[in-house]
């Protein structure tokens, strides 16, 4: 049984071919800054990245024809129950509308489907960015017209902590961890007994980011808004994308900042250590959510490979629990898994 797997990510596309559940190939394409700016939509880069899948598939020495199925990166949608979900026309016009907002994971169940129909397949996508697990306590913002959202890096946190549960002899379903997944966006998120009960929105609140400017001052937010300097579409992209790192540094590559950092540019190292500080604080913050029971912090994601970010979190929070590592993301073999457990039988797909 072939299967193809999609992850569109900010800075990247993420792609494996599986055969059953063993990965045959995994490759990594690269998006820099320049390159997305050509398009003016995120939707413009649909031929785009889609081109890199199909010349994965034969790098993967595959015939389209031969796939059995596609599974891909789930993006904002409405809120839904963790799991793999069979994609559908609501949910291709949701993503191609944008209804619940704009992130490159929205192309994944958008690419997916157009493989569905050239190739007459199944297609899924698992464990989305809006797998909502809140407890009802996590919804309230303090102004009763704003709602707090749940959108995160539900697929890697979930996948991680499912395996450093396991590592730890116990199940997922047993334990209460915090996780971290430091990317392009930062997610912090309490799981207890195997639900995300709150999680900062990684588009919206939190630490900044590599792009992601995170929890703003309200009120000089909303002056800055009104000033007059700004269109919606120029503020809108001050804060998920150009926001962060990038917004002090003017770089969305961390590594190049922690190298400046320590060849004694002052400012880069500033900047660095105050993402470390803020990821630190939602860190504390979570730990209350769960009441300091706490079997474990994970710390996972692209900048996990950093052990400058990684030794400075841990002198601030290791008082809390044991911090374990895992750099990188293990998205494309919890999505590969997410589709074969439903091919397989073993598992009924969620519908939207
Ligand atoms: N060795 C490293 N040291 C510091 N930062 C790193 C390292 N490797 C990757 N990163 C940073 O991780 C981020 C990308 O993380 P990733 O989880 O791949 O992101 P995405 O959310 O785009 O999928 C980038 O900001 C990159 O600079
Ligand atoms: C919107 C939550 C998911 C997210 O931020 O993903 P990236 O880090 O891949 O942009």
């Amino acid at each position: 049984m072939k299967i193809l797997v999609i992850n569109p990510g900010s800075t990247s596309t993420k792609i494996a071919l599986y055969e059953k559940e063993q990965s045959k190939l995994e490759k990594t394409v690269r998006h820099d800054s320049e390159e997305l700016e050509k398009f003016s939509e995120l939707a413009d880069q649909f031929e785009y990245r889609l081109g890199h899948v199909k010349e994965a598939v034969q790098e993967g020495g595959w015939e389209l024809h031969e796939l059995d199925a596609v599974v891909a990166r789930g993006g904002l949608l409405k809120p839904v129950p963790g799991g793999t979900f069979e994609i559908n026309e609501k949910m291709v016009d949701d993503l191609k509308k944008a209804r619940y907002g704009e992130h490159a994971s929205n192309l994944g169940a958008i690419m997916a489907d157009s493989l569905r129909d050239e190739l007459n397949i199944p297609a899924y996508i698992v464990d989305p960015v809006a797998v909502d697990e809140f407890e009802e306590v996590a919804r309230l913002s303090g102004l009763k017209d704003l709602e707090r959202i749940s959108q995160s890096h539900a697929l890697n946190m979930k996948a991680v902590a499912r395996e450093v549960a396991e590592n730890m002899g116990k199940s997922y379903f047993d334990v209460n961890l915090i996780v971290c997944h430091l990317g392009s966006g930062i997610s912090v998120a309490p799981h207890k007994n195997g639900k995300m009960i709150d999680v900062n929105n990684a588009n919206n609140e939190g630490p900044f980011a590599t792009e992601r400017a995170g929890t703003l001052p309200a009120y000089n937010l909303v002056r800055l808004c009104y000033s007059g300097r700004y269109s919606e579409e120029e503020m809108v992209k001050k804060v998920i994308k150009e926001g962060g790192i990038y917004s002090y540094m003017g770089t969305k590559d961390v590594s190049k900042v922690e190298e400046q950092a320590k060849s004694g540019d002052e400012r880069a190292k500033l900047v660095i250590d105050a993402m470390i500080y803020q990821i630190s604080k939602e860190i504390g913050a979570m730990a209350t959510v769960l009441e300091g029971q706490v079997d474990a912090i994970v710390i996972t994601g692209g900048m996990a490979n950093s052990k400058y970010i990684i030794g400075k979190i841990q002198k601030r929070v290791d008082f809390i629990a044991p911090v374990k590592i895992v750099p990188g993301e293990r998205e494309l073999e919890a999505l590969a898994l997410g589709a074969y457990r439903v091919l397989s039988g073993k598992e009924q797909p969620n519908i939207y």
